[in-house]
């Protein structure tokens, strides 16, 4: 089976051919070739009746889920590269998703549309429309309070901070990750806003810790951004490994990822 091990502006993925050959890992099995691989998340491709392909998603913690923006990113430029299609479609648990080639190398996703509602996001209590109470720290000054949240296919809850250097991320990323109110988990994006059209991000994925990238929560945090109108729908965002500009159309409401793709390397097993 062919295994390639690449990354979307660092975000590191191992991705396994399945298209003719069966791959059902373990939980134990994905943790172990995760931490030998040293990938964030673990993708198998499968054969699809009627897309390109079915792209299945691990975390590192061995957790099967649904999203996974910078892979899908990943999956298109080597099924563009094989198939010399202008456009592939990728089918995951989430949503049917297109990949095409953009300006300078770089990958473009249509990420389908943000799910707002609270329907969309496994929550416990329902605060708001806006965030909802998740106070991590003493209750009269607490460290991080009330989140936007949002669905990219996943859940995402996104703290607005002034500078994202004075969170210490993998503390608090965890007492979020698995707070009561998402009996799910979710993914925990620092947002520090630049300027209308750039936003410095760190992203605590759940069950992959802190990433160099998150596409989902790249995503995630241009919307939660540009609904408070903190920001213009179209902004630049700066991720530990990389940018990535992310574009929340108005004429579709669907959410365009444009960012870097590289092959580390590619083998057998
Ligand atoms: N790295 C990803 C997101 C992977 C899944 C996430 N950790 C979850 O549990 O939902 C991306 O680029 O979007």
């Amino acid at each position: 089976m062919k295994v390639w091990k690449m990354n979307g502006a660092g975000n590191a993925f191992a991705i396994f051919d399945a298209r003719s050959t069966s791959f059902v890992p373990s939980a134990d099995q994905v943790r172990q070739i995760a931490e030998d691989l040293k990938a964030d998340q673990i993708i198998a491709l499968e054969r699809d009746v009627a897309r390109d392909v079915f792209m299945r998603i691990w975390n590192a913690d061995g957790s099967e889920v649904s999203a996974c923006g910078n892979a899908t990113r990943c999956v298109g430029k080597l099924l563009l590269e094989e198939t010399g299609k202008s456009q592939v479609t990728i089918q995951t648990e989430a949503d049917m998703l297109k990949a095409f080639n953009a300006d300078n190398g770089l990958i473009t996703v249509d990420m389908g549309s943000p799910l707002m509602g609270w329907e969309d996001i496994p929550l416990s209590e329902k605060m708001d429309v806006r965030g909802v109470d998740v106070k991590i720290g003493p209750m009269d000054n607490p460290i991080l309070s009330r989140p936007a949240v949002v669905s990219m296919g996943n859940p995402h809850a996104v703290f607005f901070v002034k500078d994202v250097d004075d969170y210490d991320i993998p503390a608090l990323g965890p007492l979020v990750e698995w707070h009561p109110t998402f009996p799910e988990g979710t993914n925990v994006g620092f947002a520090q806003v630049i300027d209308r059209n750039t936003i410095r991000l760190r992203v605590w994925e759940r069950g992959a810790g802190l990433t160099k990238a998150c596409g989902t929560g790249a995503c995630a945090a241009l919307v939660c951004a540009a609904r408070a109108k903190l920001t213009a729908r179209k902004a630049k965002m700066i991720l530990d490994g990389g940018e990535l500009t992310i574009d929340w159309r108005e004429s579709d409401d669907r959410v365009y990822m444009t960012g870097p793709v590289e092959m580390e390397f590619e083998t057998e097993i």
